[in-house]
């Protein structure tokens, strides 16, 4: 008879791995490579920007009390005394009725307190100096971008554990960071079981499958930060499929070994993890798919034994090893962003376990549809390409309509959400 396994609800057995983590590292990188990965530190202004105040237009820095009495009918002029470009400045005086040329993103000369954009003056013929005209008045602080304007001195402008993206890019690089603190990369290891896979380059044999799951699983963890360190395919073969778990536990953060978990006389994981000493969190989940997911502890280290069937090894490393990874980027809300969408057909069919349905999310014009992306089985893999969310329908004796408000778990966006697992309710009309 096989062991019975006890299936544990899926808010309980994220709450069981959670209380592991990786040790949160951070490293320097020089600017360029900064780019997609994580702050390890909080992004604080080091000084004023702008730095000083500054023209936004090309035009002419002028006293704004020279213009009061300016109108079509009685025009002002001014002596131009100078002419600044951005990146110079104008170290004259500028007196009653002077005024500077100066262009966007120059200084404000001493004493000016307006700018005239170009398009509002006149050049007036004078042999001996330069006139320009204006046929309206300006008030003080017109056309001027004042020094703080944009941030303040010692504002975190982004937290640690953000993402770096272009606009990041852009703060670290004008706060002088060439080079930035981030977050070091979980290394995570990879290791696919099954004597039926053969490598993605060989020819279709009876029998056989192509291995998918480890390049995907290298793919999931490079899109939530991670790297991964891939220790190859292995036969059903306990001592080879051993060997290379131990081996490979020694060199990584986290280990992910892909099928093999469930009741099969070839499934070995289960026997492995027990020649390993590991302590086992759980062996079974209530949900679909991916219910025989099996997490455990050897020594510091968390070892995944994920579903070799696709779909169920896709969702085991979104619900239980992004947040550890992400845990470890120093982000806050490392499970994935929870929204609410209507659902876009009906599943007729109750079920007692939770279901995370491969789902596609259609933005509509004040709220998210959501429909499944293919074939919701387990060993599906067609239904992963299009999948930009996972649908969340909880277990229980009712189906779901289309229609229902329902949650759904979003793979590709950048927020995570701190804790998406409560208040998961069916929405029965
Ligand atoms: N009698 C029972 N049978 C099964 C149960 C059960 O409770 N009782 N659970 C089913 C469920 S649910 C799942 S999920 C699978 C889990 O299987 P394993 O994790 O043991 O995985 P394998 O048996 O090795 O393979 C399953 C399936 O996936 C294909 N596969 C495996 N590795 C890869 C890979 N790297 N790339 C692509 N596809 C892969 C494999 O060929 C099989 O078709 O067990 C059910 N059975
Ligand atoms: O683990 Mo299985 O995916 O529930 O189909
Ligand atoms: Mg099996």
């Amino acid at each position: 008879m096989v062991e019975k396994r006890k299936p544990i609800p899926v808010e309980e057995a994220v709450k069981k791995v959670m209380e592991f983590y990786i040790e949160q590292k951070s490293e320097k990188v020089p600017l360029e490579q900064s780019y997609n990965r994580f702050l390890a530190e909080d992004l604080v202004a080091s000084h004023d920007v702008p730095a000083f105040d500054r023209s936004p237009y090309d035009g002419f820095a002028l006293r704004s009390v020279d213009t009061e009495s300016a109108s079509s009918e009685s025009p002002i002029t001014f002596e131009v005394v100078g002419e600044i470009g951005a990146g110079y400045v104008f170290r004259g005086e500028v007196k009653p009725f002077q005024t500077v040329r100066i262009m966007t993103g120059a200084p404000i000369p001493a004493g000016c307190d307006a700018v005239v954009m170009l398009e509002l003056t006149q050049e007036v013929a004078d042999e001996s100096k330069k006139i320009m005209q204006i046929k309206r008045s300006f008030k003080q602080g017109d056309n001027i971008s004042y020094q703080g304007e944009d941030t303040k001195k010692g504002t975190v402008l982004v937290e640690k554990g953000t993402k770096i993206n272009p606009g990041v890019v852009a703060l670290l690089a004008t706060f002088g960071y060439h080079e930035v603190n981030v977050a070091v990369k979980p290394v995570i290891g990879v290791i696919a079981t099954g004597s039926e896979l053969l490598s993605v380059d060989q020819p279709l044999e009876p029998g056989k499958i192509r291995n998918s799951n480890a390049y995907m699983i290298m793919a999931q963890i490079d899109r939530a930060g991670g790297e991964a360190r891939y220790f190859g395919k292995f036969n059903d073969d306990f001592e080879d499929c051993y060997k290379a778990t131990k081996d490979a536990l020694a060199q990584v953060d986290c280990l992910i070994t892909t099928g093999g978990v469930s009741v099969g006389d070839y499934d070995y994981m289960p026997a492995i993890f027990e020649k390993l000493g590991a302590n086992v969190l759980f062996n079974k989940v209530a949900m679909r798919p991916g219910s025989v997911t099996t997490i455990a502890k050897v020594g510091d280290k968390l070892i995944y034994g994920l579903s070799g069937n696709p779909s169920a090894c896709y969702v085991g490393f979104e619900l239980f090893t992004r947040p550890i990874l992400k845990t470890a980027l120093f982000n806050k809300q490392p499970h994935l962003r929870k929204t609410k969408a209507t659902l876009g057909v009906d599943f007729p069919k109750p079920n007692p376990f939770m279901r995370l349905v491969r789902g596609k999310v259609e933005y509509g014009e004040s709220e998210l549809f959501a429909s499944p992306s293919g074939l919701d089985k387990s060993g599906v893999v067609s239904s992963l390409g299009g999948a930009d969310a996972l649908i969340v329908l909880p277990g229980g004796t009712r189906g779901y309509e289309k229609g229902m408000k329902v949650d759904v778990l979003l793979l590709e966006d950048l927020g995570g959400s701190e804790w998406p697992w409560s208040n998961i309710v069916p929405s029965y009309r």
